[in-house]
């Protein structure tokens, strides 16, 4: 196999869907135009739903045609996707799915390598790996991946049950669990920005940090998702899976190598670590909101109760904030805050990293207080680094100024950063599972939510909707700092 251009047959369940549509098939034009995918690439988009080929080909260029804002003038690309309708609970159908495979196979000189791409409710799961197995379509000469999307599982117990049904199909080697964070430009570079640089490794512990803050904000709502969210949240939906990623990636010792498995070995570790929140504590480390109505971008917006699919007396959380004490030698004492929410002020994903203060303010006399240096990675929309510093203000005077030292890697000509699942599918394609999660990374992750969902469901927010649509969340995300003595920097900091 060249593995630069890996020759393979791409099944995609739930191919009408609005993942494939929007995501998807923009990404697989996009590996196709840079050319890294061979020519011997076929791809199976299946659902129930009755499309011919040509149907489902003027399907899927409408689609690359939406996210590339241009024509789509030459068919070759579209000439490698078929159609194949199959209800995925009929066991009688995957035999004719598995003729298409092996056909394709000879049409495109693939060596019977195939991906599974689970692009569907997760409910459905379980089913397609047993009949993928028991029908012989895992039985290749070649190699056979799986990527299954979020959520994995509902809580720890349900996740052990799905893993135990895929393994039964699939090694864990072969499970790609598609994180689509790690596939960030940005969430990327932690690594670099910790272990290329000499100035920042060695005060990346509880000597010389502060805190660490992560914020995911979005201005949408539940949108046309409100059955799945209405029952999942924002703790199952981002903090879960996204937001203890980032934790990890942040925390993590460095590993020996940059290899998949001593990468995952630790941050396995430091979800570990994570100082586990017992039921009657869940109040002092998290706090929950759910928006009501309010104006973002200027325009008004319903509340939470009154989208669609959502029961209008919801106890569902659209907000989480939380304090994240990580139990080991390094990180010992320093609170790691996220928050994450629905239909907030602006779309942004920041982490902050705050130093602790100097030792001493030796300008008390013509500088009240020293700003703290901040080291912000701006995750999205922009993507870059910014370092804030303190420097004497121009003239006479012994005064001190917050100066940023800026690095804006989307400003950068030429730069135009792959889309994650651009990136997660070419690794997938290429057998690099470093950016996907490992079951040791969900089961320690779940271990950790579990506690906190169980008390947010078991009692009643008796004061949701409690922030406004378009704010920050609420007040009580605020005072979770204030208590140490800290606050949320803006998103918009300038260091001024
Ligand atoms: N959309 C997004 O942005 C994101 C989605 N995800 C996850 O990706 C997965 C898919 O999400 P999404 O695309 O939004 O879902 P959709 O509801 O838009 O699509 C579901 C797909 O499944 C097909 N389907 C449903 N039932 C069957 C069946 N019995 N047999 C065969 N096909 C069936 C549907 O087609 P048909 O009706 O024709 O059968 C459709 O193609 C989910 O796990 C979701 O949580 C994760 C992150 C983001
Ligand atoms: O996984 C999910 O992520 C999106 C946010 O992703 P982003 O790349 O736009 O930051 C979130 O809207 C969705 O609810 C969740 O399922």
């Amino acid at each position: 196999m060249n593995n630069m251009n890996p020759k393979s047959l791409i099944v995609i369940f739930g191919a009408t869907g609005d993942l494939a549509k929007r995501k998807l098939f923009p990404s697989i034009y996009k590996l196709y135009q840079k050319g890294k995918l061979a020519e011997e690439f076929a791809v199976v988009g299946v659902a129930r739903r009755s499309l011919s080929d040509e149907e489902f080909r003027s399907y899927v260029k409408q689609s690359v045609e939406d996210s590339t804002k241009q024509e789509l003038k030459n068919d070759t690309f579209i000439s490698h996707f078929y159609y194949h309708s199959l209800d995925v609970t009929n066991t009688a159908s995957y035999q004719e799915l598995k003729s298409l495979l092996e056909r394709l196979d000879e049409t495109y000189n693939v060596p019977g390598n195939r991906i599974f791409y689970l692009a569907m409710a997760p409910e459905f799961f379980g089913t397609i790996t047993a009949h993928l197995k028991s029908e012989g379509l895992t039985a290749t000469n070649g190699w056979k991946r799986l990527v299954i999307e979020k959520p994995f599982g509902h809580d720890l117990k349900t996740a052990k049950q799905l893993n135990q049904e895929i393994r039964k199909a699939f090694s864990e080697k072969e499970i790609f669990r598609i994180d689509h964070y790690l596939g960030k430009e940005m969430v990327q570079n932690i690594e670099a920005i910790r272990f290329a640089n000499a100035i920042f490794e060695p005060l990346w512990n509880n000597r010389f940090i502060a805190n660490i803050q992560i914020t995911s904000s979005e201005t949408l709502g539940v949108e046309d998702r409100g059955r799945y969210y209405d029952h999942s949240g924002a703790l199952r939906d981002m903090v879960q899976n996204h937001m203890l990623q980032m934790v990890a990636l942040l925390a993590m010792e460095p590993p020996i190598k940059l290899t998949t498995d001593e990468i995952r070995s630790e941050k396995v570790k430091v979800l570990r670590a994570l100082r586990p929140i017992a039921h009657d504590e869940v109040d002092q480390y998290f706090v929950r909101g759910q928006y009501g109505r309010g104006v973002v971008k200027g325009k008004e917006v319903v509340g939470y109760r009154e989208e669609n699919n959502v029961d209008p007396n919801s106890n569902t959380e659209t907000f989480v904030a939380g304090k994240l004490m990580i139990d080991n030698f390094r990180w010992a004492g320093v609170p790691f805050y996220i928050r994450t929410g629905k239909r907030m002020t602006e779309k942004s994903t920041k982490i902050v990293v705050q130093f602790k203060d100097v030792p001493m303010n030796l300008y008390y006399r013509t500088s009240e207080t020293i700003a703290p240096n901040l080291l912000v990675i701006h995750i999205q929309p922009d993507e870059g680094i910014t370092l804030h510093l303190n420097a004497k203000k121009s003239g006479e005077t012994m005064k001190t100024t917050p100066i940023k030292l800026d690095y804006c890697n989307n400003c950068i000509d030429g730069i135009n950063t792959p889309e994650a699942y651009e990136k997660l599918l070419y690794d997938c394609m290429r057998g690099d599972a470093t950016n996907f999660t490992h079951w040791d990374e969900v089961a320690a992750s779940w271990s950790f939510i579990d506690p906190i969902s169980e008390v947010w469901e078991n009692t009643k927010a008796a004061d949701f909707p409690n922030y406004e649509a378009g704010s920050m969340g609420p007040k009580a995300a605020d005072k979770l700092l204030q208590k140490d003595g800290f606050h949320w920097w803006p998103i918009h900091y300038n260091g001024q």
